[in-house]
């Protein structure tokens, strides 16, 4: 089942199977997330960094190839997986599809490459939203502690060549293990403000009436109560 503007909302006050850091409260769409680009992205033809001096654009070259890291460290339990998918207004520009999946039990930052298909340079903005992610609840929790890959994906990473700024913030531990993300996500403005205004987020009576686990057990009490009425008389 796809996860809801408000599941999202819902999920990440609970924090037992969603968090995010930073978390962008207006980056929640209907039913996706989006993530933001920052200032580590690399041209996988040159390894180079492709991030101006400012820390403030990144150029994809004309019929190039970046790979960038997402500001926003993700966590998502066995219960919940994911799509990436480009914005349209990414793709609208002459930027490549990006389909790629979210592993339930998955920590840190994300890695999205993305080709410009154009004979000119397309430029992204650090912090501007780039991709879309879009969650679903499994219909079994997936095996506990099968994670094919290391947090942040340094297998990839490492390939490229890296500016001193690169290797300070990738070296950082928060993005790297579970309760970092959580507690840095906890101690945000954004979360706070959500907390604030969780019960807007609260499933309805009605939704969970809808339930078939919830809706058959009242109607096993109804019945099993009716049953023992006419008995009775
Ligand atoms: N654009 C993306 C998509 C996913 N991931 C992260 C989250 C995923 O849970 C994890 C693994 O994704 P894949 O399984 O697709 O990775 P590989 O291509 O490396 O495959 P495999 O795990 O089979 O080696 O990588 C990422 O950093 N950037």
């Amino acid at each position: 089942m796809l996860l809801s503007n408000n599941d999202i909302k819902r999920e990440i006050i609970k924090t037992k199977n969603i968090s995010i850091h930073p978390l962008i409260v207006e980056n929640i769409k209907g039913s996706s997330i989006n993530l933001t680009a920052s200032p580590h992205a690399w041209d996988i033809k040159t390894k180079e960094s492709v991030v101006n001096d400012k820390k403030k654009k990144i150029t994809i070259k004309a019929n190039s190839t970046v790979s960038i890291f997402t500001q926003e460290a993700l966590w998502v339990s066995r219960r919940i997986g994911g799509t990436y998918h480009p914005r349209v207004s990414m793709v609208a520009k002459g930027l490549s599809n990006i389909s790629t999946t979210l592993d339930p039990q998955w920590y840190g930052l994300s890695l999205v490459t993305v080709s410009n298909t154009t004979d000119q340079d397309i430029v992204i903005r650090v912090g501007e939203a780039f991709v879309s992610v879009m969650l679903y609840y499994l219909n079994t929790p997936a095996t506990k502690g099968i994670i094919d890959n290391q947090a942040s994906r340094p297998d990839l990473y490492s390939k490229f060549n890296l500016t001193d700024d690169d290797e300070e913030f990738l070296a950082l531990q928060w993005h790297r293990n579970f309760h970092g993300i959580l507690e840095k996500m906890k101690k945000s403005e954004s979360y706070q403000y959500l907390l604030k205004d969780k019960t807007r987020f609260r499933r309805s009576l009605f939704t969970l009436l809808g339930h078939p686990l919830i809706s058959g057990s009242i109607g096993g009490v109804i019945a099993g109560a009716i049953i023992y009425y006419l008995k009775m008389n």
